[in-house]
């Protein structure tokens, strides 16, 4: 089993959708440099954020353009944790964490292993990800899940698998890379960002939430 992250919400009905099928983690996103669908001003994460309930982890995912400016969007924000897309050093995380108290989770692309392995020590969580030249996310790409499970057995922090997964695909995804969690934004929602509630439902279900015990 892997918990499960539904990413890029924009809608409260769409927020409500991946919690009643049993999410624990949703993601809002806001202030990235890149044209997403996805992206929410501040004052809309916080407002989608808010009506996130109690063990249900309200994330917030963003790529500012300072370790000062993250801590400033969390203040603003008050989501449970912060996942970081881009380029950071050790000391801007520890920064951001100590700043914030909050689990920072570091996006990282599942192509570089050395940078995975270089952050391990500071990171709560490393989401690895196919992301764009900038670092961004939500490409819908996928990448070689073997080789995200050899490089997650070797890492001390929690993986979450993320990149174009979908509900047809993450049931394999889950077999063959072994994550704590998996992460989805494109692979449940139309093309403009609007979320597929059915689509949801089938990702956190065979995410293996509904795995029968023996
Ligand atoms: O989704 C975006 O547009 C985005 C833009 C900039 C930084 C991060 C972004 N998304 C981050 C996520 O958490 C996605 O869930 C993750 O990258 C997987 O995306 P996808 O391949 O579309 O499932």
């Amino acid at each position: 089993m892997a918990r499960v992250k539904i990413c890029g919400l924009t809608r409260d009905a769409d927020l409500r959708a991946a919690i009643d099928a049993g999410a624990d983690a949703v993601g809002v996103i806001s202030e990235v440099p890149v044209d997403s669908p996805r992206e929410v001003d501040p004052a809309a994460a916080a407002e989608l954020l808010a009506a996130v309930p109690p063990f249900v982890t309200a994330t917030l995912v963003t790529m500012p353009e300072s370790a000062e400016r993250a801590v400033e969007l969390v203040r603003m924000i008050g989501p449970d944790a912060l996942q970081l897309h881009g380029e950071w050093t050790p000391d801007e995380i520890r920064y951001v964490r100590a700043e914030t108290e909050r689990k920072v989770l570091l996006a990282v692309d599942a192509d570089d292993p050395a940078r995975a392995e270089e952050l391990d020590a500071v990171a709560d969580a490393l989401v690895l990800d196919s992301t764009d030249e900038s670092g961004a996310g939500g490409t819908g790409e996928t990448h070689d899940w073997e080789r995200a499970g050899d490089l997650a057995s070797r890492l001390t922090s929690p993986v979450v698998l993320a990149g174009g997964l979908t509900a047809d695909t993450v049931a394999e995804a889950v077999r063959v890379a072994d994550p704590f969690a998996v992460d989805v934004a494109s692979g449940v929602e139309f093309t403009d960002g609007r979320k597929d509630h059915n689509a949801i439902a089938r990702f956190v279900a065979n995410a293996g939430r509904e795995m029968e015990l023996a």
